[in-house]
């Protein structure tokens, strides 16, 4: 049995680690974390849980929290993970963060991108970005993972590859992004307000989100070589999905069979990524609900250029599906325990 605790469970990302972990025989919820609502039942939050979970929200006291539990989920604000951990808390459980804290490497971009103060950046290099289909190795045996952010997660999968085989100039690339409203959280915003979303599509962060750096950083890795790009997000009025779409240069001419052969080398064997038939494009009513990453891309030879599409759930391979695909890492069991999802729809 593995004992959880999620601090941040009265969120999105949250509520949706507590969906998926319900499912599972092995795992206890032994701590259901908020700030809004300590003392408060649970499933009066969320009235889904009605009848599930007979839970009392706790505060985010960390260092009690890890004298319970093998592993913590802090789905919470960006800052406040780094703002509890301790090695103290380290000695007793792992850390799964699916905030931004631990996810860039150089202290000085993150605190440059995300307006803060680090509050431990002694764990910083420690800490293993977990894209599980890149750093699995080192996932199995982290304290804590920097969960990878949402656009991040479907950007690189949908490049890397291509990237990785020389196949485009990096320098290149310009990365086209939309997501559904949850990637924004239950907070109340007036950006986010049915008025305000609906009937609509509005580009956000142009030329300074916070997930530049961060898909910067991991292309970079993958390069060798320091990568700059544009990335553009966008609000679109849905409730979930992530669609990216990416532009690189080719470096000389190819084949689709290269290519399709270059992401079938990459991905064959992986079980959330599917590379689509041909001409099929990305969507994200096909992986809603799911861990999947659809991926595909387009050879355009009148401008020698290459596009790439991704197509994901933010909630679930976007963040707390990806969050449970490293737990299962970390603690030696099938990746995809608890999360062979079927795709919702209609
Ligand atoms: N939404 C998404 O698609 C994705 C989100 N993430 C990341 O996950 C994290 C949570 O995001 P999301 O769920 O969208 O955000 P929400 O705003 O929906 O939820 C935030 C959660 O953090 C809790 N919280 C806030 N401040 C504190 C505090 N001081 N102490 C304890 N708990 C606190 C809130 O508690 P309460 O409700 O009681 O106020 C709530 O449970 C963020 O770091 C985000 O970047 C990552 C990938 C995708
Ligand atoms: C639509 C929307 O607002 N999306 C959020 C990204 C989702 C998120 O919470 O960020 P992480 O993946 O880094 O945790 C944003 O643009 O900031």
């Amino acid at each position: 049995m593995i004992n959880v605790g999620i601090i941040g469970s009265t969120g999105y990302a949250g509520g949706e680690l507590v969906r998926l972990l319900l499912q599972r025989e092995d795992i206890v919820i032994k701590w259901f974390g908020s700030k809004s609502y300590i003392d408060k039942r649970y499933s009066d939050i969320f009235q889904n849980m009605f009848q599930l979970v007979d839970n009392i929200c706790m505060d985010d006291n960390m260092g009690e929290l890890a004298n319970q539990v093998d592993v913590i989920f802090t789905a919470t604000p960006q800052g406040f993970c780094a703002s509890l951990l301790n090695e103290d808390i380290l000695g007793k459980t792992k850390i799964i963060d699916l905030s931004a804290d631990y996810r860039i490497k150089d202290v000085n971009i993150y605190e440059e991108w995300y307006g803060i103060k680090h509050e431990s950046p002694q764990f910083i290099q420690e800490a293993v970005y977990g894209l599980c289909e890149i750093n699995r190795d080192q996932i199995k045996s982290a304290r804590i993972i920097a969960n990878p952010g949402c656009y991040p997660t479907c950007s690189t999968l949908a490049i890397y590859p291509l990237i990785k085989e020389g196949i485009i100039d990096a320098g290149s690339i310009i990365i086209d992004a939309k997501s559904g409203t949850s990637g924004a959280g239950r907070g109340a915003k007036v950006g986010n307000l049915y008025c305000e979303v609906n009937e609509s599509i509005k580009a956000y962060g142009v030329s300074n989100h916070r997930h530049t750096p961060e898909i910067e950083e991991q292309l970079s890795l993958v390069s060798g070589g320091e990568i700059k790009i544009n990335f553009t997000p966008h609000l679109v009025p849905m409730n979930r999905g992530i669609l990216i779409t990416a532009y690189g240069n080719l470096q000389r001419v190819v084949s689709y069979e290269e290519i399709k052969g270059i992401y079938d080398k990459y991905y064959k064997n992986e079980y959330f990524v599917r590379v689509l038939e041909k001409g099929v494009c990305p969507e994200t009513k096909w992986v809603e609900g799911s861990n999947y990453v659809d991926v595909n891309f387009q050879i355009d030879p009148r401008t020698n250029r290459i596009i790439m599409m991704g197509a994901m759930d933010n909630l679930v391979k976007g963040a707390a599906g990806q969050a449970i695909q490293n737990m299962n890492i970390m603690f030696g069991l099938e990746e995809n325990k608890g999360l062979k999802l079927v795709p919702m729809f209609p």
